[in-house]
Parts: structure tokens; sequence; C-alpha cells
């Protein structure tokens, strides 16, 4: 018996995160067709070589037509174009959807180029890595993993529940949120943690040659997972900061003084502040690990 949801889904930007979503419904076999569409044609040849999807394309006319469901997984800042010029080519009852990071700014740059009788239903799977392209992506990768739907008030139900049952038939755990309050929510768990990482690599690799060198050979523990993050895709993070500009610098102002807290504690000595507040934060990595296994 087949396991179909959409009779013919078509991802655009088959790179990490949308190649990942259409190895996995082709594993469960969720689709009757899966398009791939990507401008890059290296990217294209990659997948038709890898046989990740069941058309292979650069022409968005030819994938999206006659599609039960689209999802964009490209940057961000691609978005009010991309709606721009799918909008004339869906048909009637279509459910348009994506994986983007910033929530808000589909409602803002993708929801007003849509015809009215499409679907816009916004999902985000808390999932990823540093890696980009379709050579990196994987079918498990959104096993155990959140996704969130931030479909507008008065979105079709039965729109919501078809993007529901996708994600969920391919092992995440669906959460609806607003779109402000998922901004706002993933400034502080997502975003913020990239600046950080971003800016403690770019502060040792402005250090002095001679401690430069000693960064890269000793950099067995705590700074390497900061490489990791940081090497994140560019374009991607670019696009990011800048679709959630209020809720990230009001997260930042308060690292920030945070920070100066903390520096002020160690100039002065306060061993008591600093043990309370590396106790409660201790705490905190027991309660992320114990609500993964829950
Ligand atoms: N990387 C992550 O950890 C992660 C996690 C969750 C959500 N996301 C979101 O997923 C989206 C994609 O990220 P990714 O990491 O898969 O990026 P990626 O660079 O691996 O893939 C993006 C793909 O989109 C293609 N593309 C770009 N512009 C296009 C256009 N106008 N038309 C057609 N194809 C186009 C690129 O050629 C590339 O293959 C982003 O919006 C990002 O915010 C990323
Ligand atoms: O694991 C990673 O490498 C990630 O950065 C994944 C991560 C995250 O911050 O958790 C990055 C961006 C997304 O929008 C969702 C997930």
């Amino acid at each position: 018996m087949s396991n179909a949801l959409f009779r013919r889904v078509a991802i655009i930007g088959f790179g990490l995160i949308g190649s990942s979503l259409g190895r996995a419904i082709k594993q469960h076999g969720l689709a009757g067709t899966l398009v791939a569409i990507d401008r890059d044609a290296p990217s294209r040849d990659e997948i038709a070589l890898l046989k990740l999807a069941d058309e292979v394309t650069g022409d968005l006319a030819a994938g999206v037509a006659d599609a039960d469901l689209v999802v964009l997984a490209t940057p961000v800042s691609t978005y009010a174009e991309l709606g721009r010029a799918i909008a004339p080519l869906l048909k009637p009852g279509c459910i348009v959807s994506d994986v983007g990071s910033v929530k808000q700014l589909v409602l803002e740059d993708l929801a007003p180029a849509l015809p009215p009788h499409v679907h816009l239903v916004p999902g985000h799977p808390i999932a990823g890595t540093e890696r980009s392209g379709p050579g990196a992506g994987f079918a498990s990768l959104f096993e155990g993993r959140w996704c969130i739907l931030t479909p507008a008030p008065g979105t079709d139900r039965a729109a919501v529940a078809a993007v529901n049952a996708l994600w969920h038939a391919i092992g995440s755990d669906v959460v609806e949120m607003d779109a402000e309050h998922h901004d706002k929510v993933l400034a502080i768990t997502s975003h913020l943690p990239h600046l950080i990482a971003y800016t403690i690599v770019g502060t040792a690799v402005d250090l002095e040659e001679d401690i430069k060198s000693e960064v890269v050979k000793f950099s067995a523990s705590g700074f390497r997972d900061f490489t990791r993050i940081a090497a994140s895709d560019p374009t991607m993070w670019r696009d990011i900061f800048l679709n959630n500009r209020e809720a990230v610098l009001e997260m930042l102002q308060r690292l920030t003084e945070d920070l100066f807290a903390l520096q002020r504690a160690i100039r002065w000595g306060e061993g008591d502040f600093l043990f309370e507040r590396f106790t409660r934060a201790r705490a905190i990595r027991r309660s992320v690990i114990e609500a993964k296994q829950a």
C-alpha cells in the first residue's frame, strides 16, 4: 500500500535541508513524484548522479507546475523574488511551505506574492549541520527533532494538517507557533550562538601570529566546537541576521549586559557570583539533555 501523502512535491533549493527533506520523503514513500529544483547547475548534476529525485530541473515553471506541495529550501533573501516567480504557476489548492530559519519574513515577503487560491504553511525544522549542498544531506536529519509550523491565523486547517503529517512521517515532533514568538525564541537558541561562534573565531583569527598558530594547534575542545558552528554557510547566516534584526538585537543587548557583569566579577574577584552563574548554567545543560531524552 502506498504511503504517499502528496501526488507531486517540488522542493526549490536542493541543498543540505532541501535534499535531506527530499531523501526522507523518498525513503518513506511520501510523494508520488519528487521534483528537485535548483538554480545551480553543478548541484543539479550531483542530485541527478545521486538519484535523489524523480525529476531535476532549473526551470521553476517545469518544476512547480501541477505540484500539490511546493517547499522553499533556499536562503530566505530569495523568498520575495521566488514568490513572485512561482505565483502564476501554482495550481489551485497547492500548498506552499518552506524551511527557513526566520518566520516573520515569510508572512512579509512570501505571503503577499502568492495568489489566494494556494495555502501557505511556513515551517522550520530545528535540525541542521554546518555543511551545505545536496551531497551534505541525509534522510535521518529530522528524526527526533522539532519542526515548528507558523501558519497565519485563518490558514486552511487541512493544509496545516497535511504539512504536519509530512514532518511527523519523517520522524519530527511538530508544534505550531506564532511567527513573531518563533523569531524571539530562535534568536536566543540558534541565532545568538552562531553570532558568538563567528565572533570568537574571528577574534582568534585577528590575534598576533605567534598566538594564532597555537590556537589552531591546541583547539581540541571548547574552541573546536565553536569552529564547527562558525563554519556554517555565510549567505544563510547573513540573511538570518538581516531578517531577525529586532529580536537578535534585543537578545544581544541582554547578553552584553550579562557579559559585563561577569567581566566585573572577574575583575573584583567575586568568586561567589561566578560560582552561582556557572552552577545555574550547568543545570540548564542537564535539562536540555533530559528534554531530548523525554
Ligand atoms: N543549514 C541548517 O542548519 C538549516 C537548518 C534549518 C533551516 N535552514 C534553512 O534552510 C534553507 C536552506 O539552507 P541550506 O543549509 O539547505 O542551504 P544550502 O546552501 O545547502 O542549499 C541551498 C540551495 O538553494 C539553491 N538556491 C539558492 N537560491 C536559489 C534560487 N533562487 N532558486 C533555486 N535554487 C536556489 C542553492 O543552489 C543551494 O543548492 C535556509 O533558508 C536556511 O535558513 C538551514
Ligand atoms: O546543528 C547545527 O549545526 C545548527 O546550527 C542547526 C541549527 C541550530 O542552530 O540549531 C541552525 C539553524 C537552523 O535554523 C536550525 C538548526
